[in-house]
């Protein structure tokens, strides 16, 4: 077979859209389909996606850009493997003997567990973990998602005690859903993406005993097998639709396949994606570096041969941010609308936001801040706080910059670009002129896409090394040169760091615990209507998973004025979220002035209760 005659498909799974692409040998996307699909945000700091939806939009995605590609004259049977992408911790759980899921997606994105976390960080062990697997315990990885599942959803807890809970990235869900599921039972994860999970050890690329034994679930929970990122067979073959029969050879994490995608291949080498959130990768060749300076150690890629790592910083909020002015606050209809509100004014009148919706992540870590908005004045528009969210991202980078050249001692010459919000002239020159160093942004934009196209394309041999790739995607890109001196650059950053010192401390114990309800059947408030409590105060009572039991006899108690008794025994919580959780429920509750009377009465019940239970409870 002549090469020009093959092809490859890459499946692009991110947070805000799935898109699929077909790849010619030159690294050109010939045909391809993009879909947006469902945000659920159920609640403050939630985040979540269907399972089910993820795996149709694929499906959607690879049924259109085929009808595209025949249309263009070429035939299916050209696409000789595919390789897959996929927005990197997003946990999603399902029964291992049905193949269906438990649970919504909890998205990289949710801070749901910010409680758990907390508690994790006073047990023994957690300030090695980091070592052993790379990341920082925090709300991000997969590990904290579970626990918060195990704790707060009774199917998934189920199947953990009946041993049938299997748990994946979004990697090894499509990957088992598109070869079949359960009949097949190919159950994979690659490098890349497993190491996101807390469970694998970073030297190994094996679960490691350490970190199951830390988070309470070795041997009671089916994980995928880690294979390595591009391979001819482990990945099984497409079950089903227009590529049926198709064998799946190569899979990355979308940032390490961004790093791929713009052939990243030797140490020194760096990219920043900036996609829903944004994500700079550093290569530091075939030995993990650990950051001293908050950044992530993490694979690379792995084909075969030593792995490669990679020094990350990790930004949570990039284009979410400009897709909350959009959806949230109507400011634009599409996200490139962005660019022409911030050109309406000349800067960001001295506007700075802390985006930090799901806290802040690398370099910072801070898990108590907010999305801050600050030096709100008369005089602000639209278009100021339209350049201030463009100019987040780029202070993140700035930091994330200066500390990956602590670590590593080395100083970037040019910084490589990529993802949607790339598109930004303003955003890319702004990034320029605060890092004092060119930016360059490739022509072809697809870069994530492409990294999972070469995965799969060396396995199947449409490439046989690195060498071969050197032409391609290398014509036609943009260079935006710093244009402001350093010490100017410096005098804004100086303020941004300002503005995220003060964006500290904003999520107290009572905001950390509002709007985690896990009572979807809403019993709570059907309680309180029977018994003519104000529906109001029990829904907001009930939105907090910690306290859930409490809250039904306390809503209960209060119902009937004090003549149930309050089941304190009954919380499976460790007992400093408990006390903080009593405190939010007494809070509440302080403000019903009907029941003000009983509370105070019930308060000193539920305090000799609360020591009781402190001394019972070894940790949960
Ligand atoms: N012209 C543009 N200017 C600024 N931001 C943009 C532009 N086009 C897209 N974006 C942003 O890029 C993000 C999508 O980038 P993408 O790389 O597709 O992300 P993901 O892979 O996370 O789904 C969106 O959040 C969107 O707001
Ligand atoms: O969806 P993106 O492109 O922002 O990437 C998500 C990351 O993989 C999360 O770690």
């Amino acid at each position: 077979m002549q090469p020009s005659d093959t092809f490859v498909g890459s499946i692009d799974q991110g947070t805000t859209s799935t898109r699929f692409l077909i790849f010619n040998r030159e690294g050109e996307p010939v045909a391809s389909h993009q879909v947006e699909f469902s945000q659920i945000y159920p609640n403050p700091g939630w985040h979540e996606h269907g399972p089910l939806e993820i795996v149709t939009s694929v499906e959607t995605c690879i049924e259109e850009a085929v009808q595209k590609f025949e249309a263009q004259g070429h035939t299916r049977g050209s696409i000789k493997s595919i390789g897959i992408t996929n927005q990197r911790e997003t946990t999603i759980v399902w029964d291992h003997e049905t193949g269906e899921p438990l649970y919504n997606a909890i998205v990289w994105t949710d801070t749901r567990s910010q409680a758990i976390v907390a508690e994790l960080k006073q047990r023994p062990g957690a300030a090695q973990l980091q070592t052993r697997c790379g990341l920082p315990l925090s709300t991000y990885s997969s590990a904290t998602k579970l626990l918060w599942m195990l704790a707060h959803v009774p199917r998934v807890k189920d199947a953990f005690d009946r041993g049938t809970l299997a748990l994946g990235t979004v990697d090894a869900w499509l990957v088992y859903r598109l070869n079949g599921g359960v009949a097949a039972n190919v159950f994979v994860s690659d490098s890349t993406n497993a190491s996101r999970t807390m469970f694998v050890n970073l030297k190994t690329l094996r679960y490691d005993e350490t970190l199951l034994d830390f988070f309470g679930i070795r041997g009671k929970i089916h994980l995928p097998s880690i294979v390595p990122s591009s391979d001819a067979t482990a990945y099984g073959v497409v079950a089903s639709g227009a590529l049926a029969q198709v064998p799946i050879m190569g899979c990355l994490g979308d940032q390490s396949a961004a790093l791929v995608g713009q052939k990243g291949f030797s140490p020194g080498m760096a990219k920043n994606t900036y996609g829903t959130g944004c994500f700079l990768l550093y290569n530091v060749g075939d030995k993990p570096v650990f950051s001293t300076h908050g950044l992530l150690a993490t694979v690379a890629y792995h084909f075969g041969g030593k792995p490669i790592y990679a020094l990350e910083g990790s930004i949570a909020v990039a284009g979410s941010g400009i897709k909350f002015l959009q959806n949230n606050l109507n400011f634009f209809q599409e996200s490139k609308g962005v660019n022409d509100l911030a050109y309406s004014v000349d800067d960001n009148g001295g506007c700075v936001f802390v985006t930090a919706f799901s806290g802040l992540f690398a370099p910072y870590w801070i898990d108590d801040a907010k999305g801050t908005l600050f030096g709100i004045t008369q005089y602000t528009q639209k278009g100021h706080i339209a350049r201030a969210t463009l100019e987040a991202t780029c202070f993140q980078t700035k930091a994330i910059l200066d500390a990956m050249e602590k670590d590593s001692g080395h100083t970037l010459s040019e910084l490589a670009v990529d993802g949607g919000m790339s598109n930004s002239d303003l955003a890319m020159q702004t990034q320029a002129d605060l890092i004092s160093i060119p930016v360059y942004r490739p022509e072809m934009r697809e870069t994530t896409a492409l990294g999972a196209a070469i995965a799969a394309g060396l396995a199947v041999g449409l490439w046989r090394n690195f060498a071969e790739l050197r032409d391609i995607n290398r014509s036609g890109g943009a260079v935006f040169e710093p244009q402001v001196s350093r010490q100017e650059s410096a005098a804004k950053f100086g303020q941004w760091e300002k503005a995220v010192q003060m964006s500290r401390g904003w999520v107290g114990s009572k905001n950390i615990e509002q709007g985690e309800a896990v009572d979807p059947t809403n019993e709570t408030c059907a309680r309180a209507k029977n018994h003519n409590l104000p529906t109001h105060k029990a829904t907001s009572i009930s939105n907090n998973p910690l306290i859930s039991d409490v809250v039904k006899s306390f809503t209960y108690t209060t119902a009937v004025k004090g003549r149930a008794r309050i089941s304190v025994k009954e919380i499976e919580v460790p007992p400093p979220s408990v006390q903080t959780a009593l405190g939010s429920v007494l809070g509440d509750l302080d403000d019903a002035d009907e029941e003000d009377l009983c509370l105070e009465l019930r308060k000193v019940e539920i305090l000799q209760r609360l020591r009781k239970l402190r001394k019972q409870s070894n940790g949960y």
